[in-house]
């Protein structure tokens, strides 16, 4: 079976609290970006152990890691008739960069073996399981866009007016890890209500919708405001860093098309609609 996960945006986030077990309470719009990596799981020939092979983007860290793999292992362990199974990964979206990548695949992972082998678990079944693998990777499941909450992992219903809008994503070849992002934070509430400030119009959102880890993260990382500066230049309406980053996205109002934008030849830029 072959699936293609996409990656994520953040439309706004505040990172509310410290929990006492070191996470973060956190309010976001999460919004789905086709931007995809591919992901084949079938079964293996008899007598071969399940296995994964990588390609695309390289991976840090110990292929044996890889959260498809752990995501496989962890429906093996409570459905010990699956079968051994190879995994193939072929890697494009950039990884540290706030974009959900690795959390796509390990959610795409455990929703390809649930069709492949006929598994029968539900969607709130399969987003338990995600939650156990990572705090972005439930949203992959129903992959639509959703108010999260706690963890980042409870979703509230969102209508948003984004489908088909011109989009630019910007990654400045720079891995931002997750936890040490969070670390640069001081928790506190949002400065506008989030689900109230996107019911306005995409213009306003500049002045109203923002990311804590902006502003955590940009005096070690200066590139992340040259980026943003670049795609308002560009024309767009609203620019924000997506997740802990680095990626820094830009979109534009329907029916606009961004200028020409040129970037160094280290970084990677995706250009599309949402
Ligand atoms: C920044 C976001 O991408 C926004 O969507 C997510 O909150 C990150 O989610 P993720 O990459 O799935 O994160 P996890 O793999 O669960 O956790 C990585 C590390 O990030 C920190 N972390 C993550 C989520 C959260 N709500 N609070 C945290 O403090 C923790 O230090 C944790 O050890
Ligand atoms: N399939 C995978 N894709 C990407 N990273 C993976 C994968 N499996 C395991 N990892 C590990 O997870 C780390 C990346 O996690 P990290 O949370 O920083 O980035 P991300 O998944 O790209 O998205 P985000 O920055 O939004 O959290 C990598 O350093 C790698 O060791």
């Amino acid at each position: 079976m072959l699936v293609f996960p996409n990656a994520k945006l953040n439309l706004g986030l505040y990172v509310t609290e410290r929990r006492p077990d070191g996470f973060h309470w956190l309010e976001s719009v999460f919004l789905p970006l086709p931007w995809t990596d591919a992901l084949e799981i079938v079964p293996a020939p008899a007598g071969q152990a399940t296995s994964i092979t990588l390609s695309g983007r390289p991976i840090p860290g110990d292929p044996a890691t890889n959260l498809c793999l752990k995501a496989y292992e962890l429906l093996r362990a409570d459905y010990p008739s699956l079968p051994d199974a190879q995994l193939y990964l072929h890697k494009m979206v950039p990884i540290g960069a706030g974009l959900g990548g690795g959390s796509a695949d390990a959610a795409f992972a455990l929703k390809a073996v649930n069709d492949l082998f006929s598994l029968g678990l539900s969607l709130e079944k399969l987003e338990s399981y995600a939650r156990r693998l990572g705090s972005d990777c439930a949203f992959f499941i129903r992959n639509q866009p959703v108010l999260a909450v706690e963890r980042g992992d409870v979703f509230e219903e969102i209508e948003l007016l984004v489908a088909g809008i011109p989009c630019v994503v910007v990654y400045p070849n720079l891995h931002i890890s997750t936890a040490e992002a969070y670390g640069r934070i001081v928790p506190g509430p949002p400065t506008h209500p989030l689900r109230e400030a996107l019911a306005q119009p995409l213009e306003t959102w500049r002045d109203t919708v923002s990311n804590d880890f902006e502003q955590a993260l940009t005096p070690a990382f200066p590139v992340l405001a040259d980026i943003k500066r670049q795609l308002y230049t560009a024309g767009a309406a609203y620019a924000s860093l997506s997740g802990s980053g680095s990626a820094v996205y830009g979109l534009w109002p329907p029916g606009s098309e961004p200028a020409p934008l040129q970037w160094p030849v280290e970084f990677t830029v995706w250009q599309g609609r949402l």
